[in-house]
């Protein structure tokens, strides 16, 4: 059964999925069949410089058709539910792009629907399926580190002046754009919720996010303290530590190519190189969640396990707290789902 993508929209993020996915060795049975846009003009752009078959003249068009199986959202926040629903109300499985939605609410809609409709959804929090992720699980389940006590994460990037993170009308936010890889990584070391959440930040004047400082309390004690700015770049770096020592992530921890374990080992991973130009860094990686979402729909799951409902529902959770205590408020909050 070949696994057929359709590529929804003809941005920056779906060209590098769809670079990623083309450069890969071996996607096994799979293709990217076709791409819709809102406007036809720039799909067939974005069909020609891809060498993909089939072009839609809207969302609407490949939801109905049967020429996909999954619809990839690479859409703006604000459009991801919509979007998810739409292709989800036709019968197409997806993977869409980070954070799923705008908020828990629309989340938790969101969710049911695939499950009403025994249909798989995922975000894509690609970090989870990156080898070096696999190799950290490893490391912080061997007990090298001894007891994890305490997490720092740092994840900033001068991405403010971008529409799409300062504008709230485009789902503009720190912690919905950068912050969820940072809440992404305490979750995925500490595996439960957290008993306390603390956040303060700075605003724009659009009323959105622009630094987040977020502090995790766990049970026993643990601690995960989160440094997200949209102003500066930082050592975006993550460090895990135990009783018995410490492994760290190097920058960049959401898409890793090397652990620095305990014992003073550097472990490297190379990514897939080739021609391709891409918009953000360490694209290439972009290709092992569409390599899990077609183990999955294969397997006939209705979700990945490396990267759950559950935990989709707990990171809005997080995030609908950290904004509420920035002083972050978006009309969609306001609105029954
Ligand atoms: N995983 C990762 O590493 C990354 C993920 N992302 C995520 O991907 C998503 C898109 O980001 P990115 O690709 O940089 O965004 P872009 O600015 O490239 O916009 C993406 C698409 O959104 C649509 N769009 C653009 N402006 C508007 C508007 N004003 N109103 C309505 N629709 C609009 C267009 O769709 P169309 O083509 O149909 O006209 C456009 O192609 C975000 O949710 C972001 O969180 C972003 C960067 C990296
Ligand atoms: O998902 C991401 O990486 C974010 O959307 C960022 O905005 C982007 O990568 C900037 O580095």
């Amino acid at each position: 059964m070949t696994i057929r993508w359709g590529i929804v929209t003809s941005g920056k993020i779906s060209h590098d999925f769809v670079n990623a996915f083309n450069s890969f060795p071996d996607v096994g049975d799979q293709v990217i069949a076709a791409v819709a846009a809102r406007d036809k003009s720039r799909a067939e752009e974005f069909a020609k410089t891809h060498k993909i078959a089939k072009v839609f003249a809207s969302y609407d068009e490949m939801a109905m058709s049967s020429d996909i199986d999954v619809a990839y959202i690479g859409a703006l926040n604000p459009d991801h539910f919509k979007l998810s629903k739409l292709f989800l109300e036709c019968g197409k499985h997806v993977l869409c792009e980070k954070p799923l939605c705008m908020n828990y609410k629309e989340t938790e809609s969101l969710l049911s629907i695939a499950k009403s409709k025994n249909l798989f959804i995922m975000e894509a929090v690609w970090s989870r399926f990156a080898p070096s992720y696999m190799a950290l699980e490893k490391e912080i389940q061997s007990g090298k580190l001894g007891d994890v006590q305490f997490v720092e994460v740092n994840f900033g990037v001068p991405i403010a002046n971008v529409d799409r993170l300062r504008k709230k009308d485009l789902g503009g936010s720190a912690v919905l754009d950068i912050g969820i890889y940072t809440l992404q990584f305490a979750q995925f070391v500490f595996r439960e919720e957290p008993v306390k959440v603390t956040a303060f930040g700075e605003i724009n004047n659009d009323g959105v996010d622009v630094v987040d400082t977020i502090i995790l309390e766990y049970s026993g004690n643990r601690r995960a303290v989160l440094n997200v700015n949209a102003k500066i770049r930082l050592w975006n770096k993550a460090t895990v530590y135990g009783t018995k020592g410490r492994v760290t992530v190097e920058d960049p921890f959401h898409f890793p190519d090397t652990l620095i374990h305990n014992d003073g080992n550097v472990e490297k991973f190379s990514l897939h190189t080739s021609n391709q130009k891409y918009n953000f860094g360490n694209s290439a990686g972009l290709v092992y969640q569409a390599l899990e979402v077609a183990r999955c729909i294969k397997q006939g799951l209705n979700e990945s396990p490396r990267m759950s409902h559950k935990e989709s529902l707990l990171l809005a959770k997080l995030r609908d707290m950290v904004r509420k205590q920035v002083g972050v408020h978006f009309e969609v909050d306001d609105k029954e789902v």
